[in-house]
């Protein structure tokens, strides 16, 4: 048996779909005393950011979001509402295979991609309530074909859909890195700079998460995906018209949970943990988490912005100006063992913001400085 994958406690596969009780398992106590808050319009404080890409202050909203929130909700964005329609029923569908056909793509101790649950799973001793596909454009086709050994109907029509998903993705995650340069004040000849020296845009890396949350028959039990700051420079989600993600704020008045409403056709948008570096602590990664619930089933496709591995990011020296910079430069790699620490490290505590985060770790006033560059190593 992989040995990522969920398991009971006589440690077999736990099938989530046909659980008639949460075992301890997956039982995540502690974890549901925050209030949760709805985060639609109207919410005032609490009402989620909304970003449209074809506003001409798109700029200055987006500044404000991700200084205040680290995220957004995002439309006008360009990608066809039917596509992200067909996208949803294609991940549905092919969540509701059976078993036995999912576990052909299962993820081993070690890998990166495939079939389970994702790579924070392995920092914390409980299981989360959701199965996960983790993916990449150049994978695609090898992974689906673990699925689909046949290269049938089903295949070539869920490749052809996630193909064009992909592209669309592709292309407003290009342009959303262009109005995060503007939002961060840069003038056209310094993000014309910043792509000359450091080529951010074109060699940041694509990977997909889909998520899978079942129903669950006690959601004050579980967790879908535990608390968490993804760690690239941002993060789009796209989420089925089930609510569940929650965004962390901290008081006053008190801390809490935000609930992202469902809105059709938006995306929404999350900074991760490289983008507060890259911007000297400006842009804030946002810790967030999925809660489960028991009528509905709820799908969504997290696709990260991802530097390549092995190339050092630092505070941009555009962005620090006659500053200081707050973060030593590293690595995704390098990032990614941080965050492991962290969890040893603080485990629980980081969820009520008294742990020492993996940003915390890497804060030069804790730290000797490590240089302001962004350059490959
Ligand atoms: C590129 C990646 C980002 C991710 C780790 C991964 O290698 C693939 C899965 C991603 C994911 C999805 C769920 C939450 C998360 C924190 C995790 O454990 O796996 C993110 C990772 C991340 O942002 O670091
Ligand atoms: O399911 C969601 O809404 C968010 C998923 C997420 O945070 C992730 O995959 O990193
Ligand atoms: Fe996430």
């Amino acid at each position: 048996m992989p040995s990522q994958l969920n398991k009971d406690p006589h440690n077999r596969y736990f099938d989530l779909g046909a659980a008639r009780e949460v075992p301890d398992t997956h039982a995540w106590d502690g974890q549901h005393e925050l209030p949760v808050v709805d985060g639609g319009v109207g919410a005032g404080d609490d009402a989620v950011p909304v970003v449209d890409m074809r506003d001409p202050r798109a700029a200055e909203a987006v500044a404000r979001a991700s200084e205040q929130w680290g995220a957004f909700l995002l439309e006008g964005h360009g990608v066809p509402t039917e596509l992200l329609a067909r996208v949803e029923a294609g991940i549905a569908g092919m969540f509701a295979l059976p078993t036995p056909e999912k576990m052909r793509a299962a993820r081993h101790d070690g890998d990166l991609y495939g079939y389970g649950p994702p790579l924070i799973a392995s920092y914390v001793s409980k299981n989360m309530w959701s199965e996960g596909y983790t993916l990449t454009p150049a994978n695609l086709h090898a992974e689906f074909r673990k699925i689909w050994p046949d290269a049938g109907q089903h295949y070539r029509h869920f490749s052809g859909v996630m193909e064009e998903f992909l592209k669309e993705m592709r292309s407003l995650a290009n342009r959303l890195m262009e109005l995060f340069l503007v939002a961060l004040g840069l003038t056209a000849e310094q993000i014309a700079g910043v792509e000359a020296e450091h080529n951010l845009t074109e060699s940041m890396t694509e990977t997909m998460h889909l998520n899978w949350y079942p129903k669950c028959p006690d959601p004050t039990r579980a967790l879908g995906l535990k608390g968490h700051t993804d760690s690239g420079f941002f993060t789009f989600v796209m989420q089925s018209q089930v609510p569940g993600l929650h965004l962390f704020r901290h008081g006053p008045p008190a801390d809490r949970w935000v609930e992202v409403p469902a809105v059709p056709g938006a995306l929404i948008v999350n900074i991760g943990d490289l983008f507060q570096i890259l911007t000297n602590g400006r842009f804030r990664s946002v810790y967030h988490r999925v809660v489960v619930n028991r009528e509905r089933e709820r799908i969504s496709v997290a696709y990260f912005l991802i530097p390549p591995a092995d190339v050092k990011v630092a505070p941009l020296k555009e962005v620090v100006g006659g500053g200081k910079p707050v973060y030593r430069a590293l690595t995704w790699s390098e990032s990614i063992v941080v965050r492991k620490e962290a969890f040893a490290n603080h485990g629980a505590d980081l969820e009520f913001g008294k742990g020492r985060t993996a940003l915390d770790m890497l804060s030069i006033s804790s730290d000797e400085d490590d240089g302001a560059e962004h350059h490959r190593d």
